[in-house]
């Protein structure tokens, strides 16, 4: 078989599984934002809202990032010319990384060029640290833990979703002078819920393991300051590893994890995720530190955004539609099959000017495939009102069931 028959049947089998992707071509206008324009692949165009964006606040518009993001551009040029052992280290990057120390009551913050890379860094580095190290990971960990886990060649051990009884039963059967951490999210993105983070941290200290916490879906959007679930629930302490992006609610780019200092240095010495890339440029870490700064005191956009989130549940639940409602600002709908999941992503784009992407097996279990919406302080009455009335037709013309949910 040739290089490019090999392509192609390669490329034949995602299609046979419809799980082929293909990328929607969206515009935006700076200011416009939930608004944007859909260019078809014909070059035609049409007015779209977008309803799955993960700028969960609107950040990536705020005029004080944007200008932060220019002054910084106008200041140092476009890239930031290196690793950061090599003449990639600027101010920018140092005042971000005290920024994000501060945030999450850590000693110090290490930046990635994104948290997919920071969890898959950090991850396949830590059993260099602690020879003989044991990671106890969930089943529903982001794909960039399970990658950094699965190629760090230490002991894993993978805990059903949330259960903390098959836990501790891993815990309690290995050795209990082993190296141990337990690594989780804050809040899974395709259902919307939340790790049981206090239950863990306890375990972790019965069985003198270090916690890894993913807060990837909760940074900016839960605490006081803005630093996540753990900041809410008051246990940032208890958690040894945080990793954050900059790409959702900081509405920029780029991912970090924050810890003590000595972890960092080690991650900073050990990870060839850190050492051998270059750094985001000064631009983007001056954008994302404004971001930070201003998310620290603007609990109102916070509360602005639960609330959004709420209505949209209520509404769409009011029509009978299938809701997963854990209590987050996620809002999956429930379509339980790839064909009509993305007939009414289709339709919705076509006919009524909304962007969501469907949401198919293998990113979400056969059967519970889903349009997941991300409604943002921007969101208005106008844009809910116009999704749910879209929804509630689409939903009759393909007769799909309306039936409650439960969490
Ligand atoms: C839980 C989780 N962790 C990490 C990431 C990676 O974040 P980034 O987009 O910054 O690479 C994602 C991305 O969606 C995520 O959902």
């Amino acid at each position: 078989m040739s290089y490019d028959d090999a392509l192609d049947a390669a490329l034949e089998r995602l299609h046979q599984e419809g799980r082929y992707r293909t990328f929607i071509d969206i515009e935006r206008t700076r200011g416009q934002f939930p608004h944007a324009v859909w260019r078809r692949a014909d070059g035609s165009e049409r007015p779209v809202t977008v309803w799955c964006g993960n700028d969960y606040l609107g950040m990536g518009q705020h005029p004080e990032v944007l200008a932060a993001m220019h002054e910084a551009l106008d200041a140092t040029g476009a890239g930031s010319g290196g690793t950061r052992n090599i003449s990639g280290t600027t101010v920018y990057h140092k005042a971000l990384e005290a920024e994000l120390a501060d945030l999450h009551g850590k000693e110090e913050a290490l930046l990635f060029t994104s948290a997919y890379i920071a969890n898959d860094a950090t991850l396949s580095t830590l059993p260099k640290l602690f020879p003989g190290l044991i990671i106890y990971s969930d089943a529903l960990n982001h794909a960039s833990m399970i990658e950094g886990i699965r190629r760090n060649g230490g002991a894993k051990r993978i805990f059903r979703h949330n259960d903390l009884d098959h836990l501790r039963e891993l815990l309690a059967a290995d050795d209990p002078a082993a190296p141990k951490l337990i690594a989780f999210e804050s809040i899974y993105s395709m259902d919307g819920d939340f790790g049981p983070i206090e239950a863990i941290c306890d375990l972790a200290d019965e069985f003198g393991a270090l916690t890894y916490l993913d807060e990837v879906h909760a940074v900016g959007m839960y605490g006081s300051r803005g630093a996540g679930v753990a900041e809410r629930d008051g246990l940032m302490h208890r958690i040894d590893i945080i990793n954050g992006t900059l790409g959702k609610a900081i509405g920029v780019h780029g991912g970090y994890i924050a810890a003590s200092a000595k972890m960092c240095d080690a991650i900073r010495s050990y990870a060839p995720g850190f050492i051998f890339t270059t750094s985001i440029p000064p631009a983007v870490a001056a954008g994302a530190a404004a971001s930070v700064r201003i998310l620290k005191t603007d609990s109102a956009r916070r509360e602005e955004h639960q609330t959004q989130a709420r209505i949209l549940k209520t509404r769409l639940k009011g029509l009978g539609l299938p809701i997963i409602d854990h209590g987050s600002h996620i809002v999956p709908v429930i379509v339980g099959d790839p064909v009509h999941t993305k007939k009414l992503s289709d339709m919705l784009l076509e006919d009524y000017g909304i962007y969501v992407q469907p949401i198919n097996f293998p990113t979400v279990p056969r059967g519970t495939e889903r349009l997941r919406f991300t409604p943002s302080p921007v969101h208005g009455p106008r844009e809910i009102d116009a999704l749910v009335q879209a929804m509630d037709a689409l939903w009759s013309h393909c007769a799909l069931n309306r039936a409650a949910l439960s969490a």
